[in-house]
């Protein structure tokens, strides 16, 4: 049974619905704080609640108070406010800050049934989709449904039980190292150590003594012997991010590891066996150091046993919005706020972002949007960027624009718009636009979509 609060400090009101609502747990609250505490004790999923509560309760302040405290404690919660048949602006006023729907006096229990009903529904609806985006992506961790991350992630899932050497291939900030994690997650090691190293945050003269360890003596302040990254994930698994950045004098130590699976400590003459899988990772072009020669082609061979692309965030379509929601659910619990999503400016301005910085862009400006946000629902402003493709996203350029400019920005967003609605079907992108194949093409040339060029 539907567990239902409803506030009113008419008791001929409360009377009436206790009558009339038989088919909820229905409880009941005069005022702002007996509201909170039914609130705390019996945690409703839907709430009725009389705008004019006492101390005032020829006015709306009250019950405004008592919403937003509802909201703020609870913002799953269905709030159904109900108001005097003339205060339609205190009505849209509730709305704006979050309550789920209004009703106007005088009561007519059928009628308000059928929305109590409906808003269980959709408690359900929501409760359901919470539980699903916690498991919808099959490599646990990583959240997305369009077609370019569930091919990526497909492709981990089945090497994950493989021993293959795999290299992960992306932009900064795509993932790369969440599918690394999540590769050893689904892997037989997943008991053993996941040690991750970058090779291009560890100057150059250390990195060797970082990965392979270093007898006591080896060097000056070489106080002890140190074991290295590799042998701390014996039995594990190995992340070397940003391979393209090892120095080309490490790289001949690295492939003997690789191909022998045996390691010297720096200063030591013991080899030492290691049973260890390897990932690596880069978003340097290995082929083409391969050629210029500043990265072996044979580690190059060794390293890329397997490749799988990560692709950009501007790629994935509508996994930016589940990303973005479940981003704003992590920062709401850490930052103890209660923000109910995004405006639809902040949809489009999200879905229309280029993202250069990928996932790691996303989640810092949710953290700061969560943090700057006054209103239930996040805008543009909140997350500082504007639904305008391309790289002019302030406001001041858009006003200098002229109008041949204006309509490029608006076509261009309208393309990417429909690319994205059509799953990256370019044929149903063309059908959405109304215009032909060919056409399409020429758009997008003409206005450099060049990601959404690259992938058809
Ligand atoms: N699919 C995903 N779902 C949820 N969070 C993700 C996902 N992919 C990446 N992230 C988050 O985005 C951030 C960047 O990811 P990560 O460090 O794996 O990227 P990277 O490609 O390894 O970056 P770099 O090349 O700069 O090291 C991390 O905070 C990570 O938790």
């Amino acid at each position: 049974m539907g567990k239902l609060l409803v506030v009113d400090d008419d008791k001929g009101i409360q009377k009436q619905l206790k009558w009339g609502l038989s088919d909820y747990d229905i409880v009941f609250a005069e005022d702002r704080s007996s509201a909170i505490a039914q609130l705390r004790r019996f945690e409703p999923e839907v709430v009725t609640l009389d705008l004019g509560l006492p101390p005032d309760p020829a006015n709306a302040s009250e019950g405004l108070a008592t919403l937003t405290e509802i909201l703020s404690l609870a913002p799953n919660t269905k709030v159904i406010v109900l108001t005097g048949n003339t205060d339609k602006e205190n009505a849209l006023k509730s709305v704006e800050l979050g309550a789920y729907d209004f009703y106007q006096k005088p009561v007519d229990v059928d009628t308000l049934n059928t929305i109590i009903q409906r808003a269980f529904n959709l408690v359900s609806l929501e409760s359901e989709n919470r539980r699903l985006s916690k498991v919808s992506a099959s490599m646990g961790s990583i959240i997305g449904n369009s077609p370019a991350i569930l091919a990526a992630t497909k492709r981990a899932e089945k090497i994950a039980k493989t021993e293959i050497t795999t290299l992960l291939l992306g932009e900064s900030g795509t993932g790369k190292e969440v599918f690394a994690r999540s590769i050893h997650n689904h892997s037989e090691r997943v008991n053993k150590p996941f040690v991750a190293i970058n090779c291009a945050s560890i100057p150059e003269n250390l990195l060797e003594s970082e990965l392979f360890g270093y007898e006591k003596g080896a060097f000056t302040g070489a106080a002890k012997t140190t074991k290295g990254k590799i042998e701390t994930a014996q039995g594990g698994t190995l992340f070397l991010d940003e391979i393209g950045d090892m120095p080309l004098p490490l790289q001949a130590k690295m492939l003997r590891f690789l191909q022998e699976r045996v390691i010297e400590r720096v200063g030591g003459r013991e080899e030492i066996n290691v049973d260890i899988r390897v990932i690596c990772a880069t978003h340097r072009d290995l082929q083409k150091m391969s050629a210029d020669e500043t990265f072996r082609e044979d580690l190059f061979y060794r390293v890329s046993e397997l490749i799988i692309n990560i692709p950009p965030l501007r790629e994935r379509g509508n996994d930016v919005l589940l990303l973005a929601k479940s981003f704003l659910d992590s920062y709401n619990e850490q930052y103890n706020k209660s923000l109910k999503g995004f405006s639809d400016e902040a949809k489009q301005a999200l879905l229309s972002h280029q993202w250069p910085g990928n996932i790691r862009e996303l989640q810092n400006k949710l953290k700061s949007a969560v943090v700057m946000a006054d209103t239930p629902f996040i805008t543009p402003d909140d997350l500082g960027i504007f639904s305008l493709p391309g790289e002019s996203e302030s406001v001041e350029e858009f006003q200098s624009l002229n109008l041949r400019e204006v309509r490029e920005i608006a076509e261009s967003k309208a393309i990417r718009q429909a690319y994205n609605q059509a799953e990256q079907n370019i044929s149903r992108t063309a059908e959405l636009l109304g215009v032909t194949r060919p056409t399409l093409y020429a758009l997008i040339d003409k206005y450099h979509l060049d990601d959404i060029r690259a992938s058809n």
